[in-house]
């Protein structure tokens, strides 16, 4: 076990240098990160923001073009993967074909001359953690992908490293067998405690598996926070987007008054919604902003209610919940609800908003302004 320290790590690739400088030419940037003893980390974000570069620079796989990397006390830039004391397990299995699941795992130690006693000891100790006893005989051209996984990370913690790198490990497996392994290695994350790093671009991965999540875009570190303080409190349009199931919604709306009263009035419709008390100290009169709601924060009003009357565009009955996607100006909205409603195309609803849980962010950074 040991912590993982990322201070203001660049990474560009030389023969990936863009003309345009206005274009971010950093694969990683400025990229700072600190990792406590046994914890479970999780790197996500869309596909080329740096997740990869980002682990591999952690492994001494890919240099780094400036910062420190430091795997407990040890500043690591220098030295080799070998030195690193790391147990590394990609997407594609890499197991060697001719060689059974026994020796597939042994072969790093064989490599590091370890007698074939303790590496007898240590097989016997990891296989039924990973469930692979039943396999050691086995040729990886007859497991399942979820058994060639199961190998693949067991050969990774067989040496027993201070830090755990898993990059994509579930992505090839099917979603049955992925919520398998998924509970898996939170469980053998629980039983070796070994300080680990998953890269996933699966949000739901990364929110059931780690402790921290950091989230990336553009090879910058957006917000590094638990699963609940990140969806609780994105600190930017692209977090508050980026993690929830179906996105949350992200409207323009301008903030009208009348009568002394402050409103969001959503842009291009006659849906407009009050201002909470706990806003009226940020915004004013005027302003336009983004405001975002998760879909379980719109609500469906009764007949007494004074929601604005909004049409339906698609109508979902998704067996636990109801899915309504409705139009307001330009914009599509969609909101979820438990209640054993039915609707059609065209119906009408009255749209009534939690105001109290909505967030603001500033129209053109973007970043959160609401505390
Ligand atoms: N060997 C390389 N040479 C040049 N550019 C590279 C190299 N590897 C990655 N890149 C670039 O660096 C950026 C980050 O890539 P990286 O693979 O780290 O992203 P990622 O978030 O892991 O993406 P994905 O989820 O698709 O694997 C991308 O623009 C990619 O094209």
């Amino acid at each position: 076990m040991a912590k993982l320290i990322l201070k203001n790590v660049y990474k560009r690739y030389d023969n990936n240098k863009k003309k345009n400088k206005k274009q971010n030419d950093y694969a990683v940037n400025d990229y700072s990160l600190e990792c406590k003893d046994g914890e479970f980390i999780g790197i996500l974000g869309p596909s080329g923001c740096g997740k990869t570069t980002t682990l591999r620079m952690i492994a001494g796989l890919e240099d780094i073009t400036s910062g420190d990397i430091f795997i407990g006390e040890t500043k690591v830039n220098d030295l080799h993967p070998k030195e690193r004391h790391i147990g590394l397990a990609f997407e594609d299995y890499a197991l060697y074909p001719p060689l059974n699941v026994y020796d597939n795992i042994a072969f790093n130690l064989r490599a590091k001359k370890v007698n074939e006693e303790d590496i007898h000891k240590e097989i016997m100790r990891i296989a039924p953690i990973l469930k692979v006893d039943d396999l050691l005989d086995s040729r990886p051209v007859g497991l399942s992908g979820g058994q060639k996984q199961r190998v693949n990370i067991a050969r990774a913690i067989v040496r027993k490293p201070k830090l755990l790198l898993l990059d994509e490990p579930l992505s090839h497996l099917d979603g049955k067998m992925r919520q398998v392994l998924r509970t898996e290695i939170k469980r053998l994350h629980k039983e070796i405690k070994c300080t680990t790093i998953i890269v996933t671009h699966d949000q739901l991965e990364a929110m059931s598996l780690a402790d921290r999540i950091a989230i990336m875009k553009d090879g910058k570190l957006q917000q590094f926070g638990s699963p609940l303080e990140v969806y609780d409190n994105p600190v930017n349009e692209f977090v508050a987007g980026f993690i929830g199931e179906p996105p949350m919604n992200l409207m323009t709306v301008d903030i009208t008054k009348q009568d002394n009263e402050l409103f969001f009035d959503f842009k291009g419709s006659d849906v407009r919604i009050g201002v909470p008390k706990r806003y009226q100290s940020i915004v004013k009169e005027g302003m336009t902003v983004k405001l975002g709601v998760r879909p379980t924060d719109l609500l469906i009003g009764n007949e007494a209610s004074k929601g604005s009357k909004v049409k339906v565009a698609v109508f979902e009955n998704l067996g636990e919940e109801r899915r309504i996607s409705i139009r307001v100006g330009q914009e599509f909205l969609t909101l979820i609800t438990t209640e054993e409603i039915r609707y059609k195309q065209g119906d009408i609803i009255k749209l009534e908003v939690n105001a109290e849980k909505t967030h603001l962010f500033d129209i053109k950074s973007g970043e959160r302004i609401n505390p």
